[in-house]
């Protein structure tokens, strides 16, 4: 998804964005901070196509978008059961699947009060937590939530990570908006800071954050602290006999994978002066990494290093661009233009009004 020379103003009002350029790409965990007023919330409905820019255009948005505004206000008799039920059907569930997500929803956020309690009585925090479960009905390609841990309970911020790791791991994009840099840095894979209009790329963000990869394609998808191994096949010249790498658990891609699937060029076959064994980098899990170096020693490799990469995030391979498992499940450089975003669900964009 791609926001192009964004800019938006109200009627003739000041411009709140100007030139705002953001790339979305599948598996991304993206945070947007900035001050009370700064415009956090109009990009978010920008994004949504709930607010159209004034000025640019947005393209590639995804066809199920989970949205979590800001403020959900619930004045409603309805229980959030039978809202939930209500909202699933809307995205094209059957009044029994949208009850079965509702209900799993509503026990993971832990809703005080329960299902049966009409939405009007609802705590701050459980009418976010109801918001939170509709924008998940249906896994969303794109999940924007508006300081979404605001007002919830300390156990439901868990259940926000998880929930948003969860949508990133099966290849959906997300954005969210916090004052706070911690709660950014905790969840996002990249951050971006909106001041006077402008939106700037933030540096590397903390624990949470992928240190510059999306692993497309990969057998397993998720958040990872991935290491990179580089290995030497057995004897110089000859096709190297190696464990089948993507099959092993916890490798995330290996480039040249197979029997007889020599590597010859990429990143994956420079070789070392002296020495002109064939090399294959394979990026794990890092809990997986001993057994997949173990694997590589009992098929006559040589280790010849072994690097922490940080976190990286696998997306599946209907979510990369051509870089699965069968054609080497590439990791690709978590940048704007990077090969992953190709797989972007693209759709129309329409644009709505304003509200
Ligand atoms: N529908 C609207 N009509 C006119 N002005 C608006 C409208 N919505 C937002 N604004 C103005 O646009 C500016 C940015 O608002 P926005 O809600 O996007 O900021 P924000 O960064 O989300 O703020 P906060 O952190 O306080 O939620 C504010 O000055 C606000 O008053």
């Amino acid at each position: 998804m791609h926001c192009e020379a964004v800019g938006k103003r109200y009627g003739a009002g000041r411009w709140i964005l100007r030139d705002v350029d953001l790339r979305i790409a599948p598996g991304e965990v993206l945070a947007v901070t900035g001050g009370n007023g700064s415009g956090k919330s109009t990009l978010l409905r920008i994004l949504v196509g709930l607010s159209r820019p004034s000025t640019g255009r947005v393209t590639g948005r995804p066809r199920e978008i989970g949205y979590v505004p800001d403020r959900f206000t619930a004045h409603d008799r309805l229980t959030a059961a039978s809202y939930l039920a209500h909202m699933g059907r809307i995205r094209g569930l059957s009044t029994a699947a949208a009850r079965d997500r509702a209900d799993l929803l509503i026990d993971r956020l832990a809703l005080v009060g329960g299902r049966e309690a009409p939405l009007r009585t609802l705590s701050k925090g459980n009418a976010q937590k109801v918001a939170l479960a509709q924008a998940l009905l249906v896994p969303p390609g794109l999940l924007v939530l508006d300081e979404p841990w605001s007002g919830l309970d300390a156990s439901a911020h868990g259940v926000l990570g998880e929930l948003i790791d969860e949508v990133a791991g099966e290849g959906g994009a997300v954005v969210f908006t916090d004052h706070r840099e911690a709660i950014a840095a905790a969840h996002a894979t990249g951050g971006y800071a909106i001041a006077e209009g402008r939106l700037t790329r933030r540096g590397g963000p903390g624990p949470g954050a992928v240190a510059g990869v999306v692993v497309a394609g990969a057998a397993v998808v998720g958040a990872h602290e991935a290491v990179e191994l580089v290995l030497a096949a057995p004897e110089a010249g000859a096709a190297p006999a190696g464990p089948a790498w993507t099959a092993l658990p916890g490798v995330l891609s290996a480039p040249h994978d197979g029997p007889g699937s020599a590597p010859h060029d990429g990143p994956g076959s420079a070789p070392y002066a002296g020495d002109d064994r064939e090399v294959q980098v394979v990026l794990a899990d890092r809990r997986h990494s001993d057994a997949v170096l173990l694997a590589a020693l009992q098929h006559g490799w040589s280790v010849r290093s072994v690097r922490s990469v940080g976190a990286v995030r696998s997306v599946p391979p209907a979510h990369g661009a051509g870089g699965g498992p069968a054609d080497g499940g590439a990791a690709h450089p978590r940048h704007p233009d990077g090969p992953a975003l190709a797989a972007a669900r693209p759709t129309s964009d329409a644009g709505r009004a304003d509200r």
